[in-house]
């Protein structure tokens, strides 16, 4: 690798600049996945290895449950640390997971969210070569400063500030070397992965689960095309271009290719650092409109959307305009999935929870199913609680079990498309709260609709606005519609209370089966693992050989073991 000598020297910007997100540098590889050289067994090895860890702390917590919060906020951070150890591909899955606080308890998802913040840095000599290779020339001759320190380093790139010859500002998102060759091997691993788990797997969620991994690739391998990500972009920017509060960095074509992006230099405060946005006299909640009405336009006027809306991506700049970097991860709706999202959104505002399932089985999220009833009212339930404050995911205990009972029914089918657009509502409203304990998302939500009810150009705009109308029209006319609402609900809640409880009942032996299902895939892989790997070694490893056997041996009979007492613990085959 080309050490950038005293000659090559250039001038330093960063005395004047702080680093956006914590670097982490590394200028001789810690991990393996930063070596130029990495064996695919290597790398197999490795996610097997991790995966296997992961599935027996798993099987722990069926044997042992425990609320410990010292035991969960452990395994939390040791799955932070094994995500950064397998590199890129495990960093972005943790950061999609660290959005869920649906699914997952705050200890975990608080953890996951360290990964936009903890990703190592590389070398400013592997930066500058790529630079040198991508662009074709001298760093010198192409810049007239570059600053070896690095802005930011995230998952998938590092952000280098520096000028152009003209004097403007800049900032040059460099990839991380080697990216494609990883992705490709983590794809033909995960794979495999795969393929045990669909071993006892139903069919039906073996193919979900593919389409979600087919997915996650194409979105990882588009997200490292730069020359995409300044399409996106240049999109975006046409689309904000009315809006002088939004903004999003200018691409400079020249000096960008597939693994060099630069874009104009726009600065800011983190969009979830409220101490700093407060003392630089930003009123949060004026920031909470901006990002609510941001992605409002995005999803239900423009029908392109920036999927990865983490804090990283949102900064709030001097002159108090919203920055938006970072458009590798962009979902296009198609127009049919626009309209029924514009309808959704209607309908969560006049709070109809018949129209927002019906559209939610449109939009095939939901699938019908022969009674609709508790799926309505878990909706009805997250209309009453969440439109008009912050959602509290300690309200969901109150109707957990029937949470669990509809996903055990297996109604929820969600295609990409609306899981990205819920991966991006539940991240934007948890930077919300974090601004805003108090927030309002009907609130936050008002000057878009006061912007699009008098707007009239182009068909969707229009029919928007229409919509726009007739709900301030009803909102202005009927300003006791909720409580009416919410007072049948209640009725509707007591009502149901017997059936549900039933229902729960059912759902905990499903998720016993479940735990049962994960405890015999993991048992069988490490007797499996060990047996193939002693049978492979026979003829070069004699004692390793002897070594597996007796491992694959003993996780056998502790197979049974286990086994023969959980059925005696849940009665499963009462
Ligand atoms: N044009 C810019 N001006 C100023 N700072 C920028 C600019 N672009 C990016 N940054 C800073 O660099 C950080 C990383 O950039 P970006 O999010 O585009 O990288 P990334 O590799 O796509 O990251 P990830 O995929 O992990 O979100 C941003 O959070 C922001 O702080």
């Amino acid at each position: 690798m080309r050490r950038l000598g005293s000659r090559r020297q250039l001038p330093v910007l960063s005395q004047s600049v702080a680093p956006t997100r914590q670097i982490h540098s590394s200028s001789s590889a810690q991990f393996r996945w930063q070596r130029a050289k990495y064996s695919p067994l290597a790398r197999q090895f490795d996610i097997f290895t991790a995966a296997i860890g992961l599935g027996l702390s798993l099987l722990r917590d069926v044997i042992f449950p425990t609320k410990n919060e010292r035991y969960h906020r452990r395994r939390a951070q040791k799955l932070v640390t094994t995500a950064i150890g397998l590199g890129p591909t495990f960093i972005k899955i943790g950061q999609s997971l660290s959005t869920r606080v649906d699914f997952f308890p705050p200890i975990y998802t608080e953890a996951l969210s360290q990964l936009q913040d903890r990703v190592p840095a590389f070398s400013v000599d592997a930066a500058v070569e790529i630079i040198e290779t991508e662009l074709g020339a001298a760093i010198e001759t192409l810049f007239g400063y570059f600053d070896p320190i690095p802005l930011a380093a995230a998952s998938l790139g590092q952000v280098h500030r520096a000028k152009l010859r003209t004097g403007t500002d800049v900032v040059i998102k460099v990839q991380r070397p080697g990216l494609r060759r990883l992705f490709e091997l983590d794809f033909q691993v995960i794979d495999r992965l795969l393929w045990w788990v669909e071993l006892v797997l139903p069919k039906k969620r073996s193919a979900e689960l593919r389409a979600i991994y087919q997915e996650f690739f194409t979105l990882l391998f588009q997200e490292i095309d730069y020359t995409q990500e300044g399409q996106n972009a240049d999109r975006f920017r046409i689309n904000f271009r009315e809006n002088n509060s939004i903004t999003a960095p200018e691409i400079y074509w020249k000096y960008t290719t597939a693994q060099v992006l630069t874009m104009s230099y726009l600065p800011g405060i983190k969009i979830d650092d409220r101490a700093t946005l407060e003392a630089c006299g930003f009123d949060p909640k004026k920031i909470n409109q901006l990002g609510i009405c941001c992605y409002l336009q995005q999803l239900l006027v423009d029908g392109f959307f920036q999927a990865d809306p983490h804090p990283g991506n949102m900064a709030i700049a001097a002159d108090g305009k919203l920055v938006v970097y970072d458009f590798g991860m962009m979902v296009e709706l198609k127009e049919i999935s626009t309209d029924r999202t514009i309808e959704t959104f209607w309908a969560v505002m006049k709070k109809d929870e018949n129209a927002v399932t019906n559209n939610l089985i449109e939009l095939g999220l939901i699938e019908r199913v022969e009674d609709m009833r508790p799926i309505k009212r878990v909706i009805g339930f997250l209309l009453e609680r969440f439109t008009e404050r912050p959602v509290d995911v300690r309200e969901f205990e109150r109707i957990k079990s029937e949470i669990t009972a509809l996903f055990i029914q297996q109604p929820f089918k969600m295609s990409p498309e609306m899981s990205f657009i819920l991966k991006a509502l539940s991240t934007l409203d948890g930077i919300a709260r974090t601004l805003d304990p108090e927030y309002n998302l009907v609130a936050a939500a008002q000057p878009f609709i006061k912007s699009v009810a008098v707007t009239e150009s182009g068909n969707i705009i229009t029919k928007f606005g229409r919509q726009a109308v007739s709900y301030l029209r009803n909102k202005l006319t009927q300003p006791s519609a909720n409580k009416l609402l919410i007072r049948s609900l209640e009725e509707q809640l007591a009502q149901r209370e017997l059936e549900l409880s039933f229902q729960s009942q059912a759902a905990d032996r499903s998720i016993q089966r479940l735990y049962l299902i994960i405890y015999n895939l993991v048992s069988f892989s490490l007797t499996g693992f060990s047996a193939i790997g002693a049978i492979l070694l026979t003829a070069t490893q004699p004692v390793w050989s002897l070594a597996l056997l007796g491992f694959a041996g003993i996780c056998g009979l502790m197979w049974l073991y286990f086994f023969l007492n959980l059925i005696v613990k849940f009665r499963l085959f009462r």
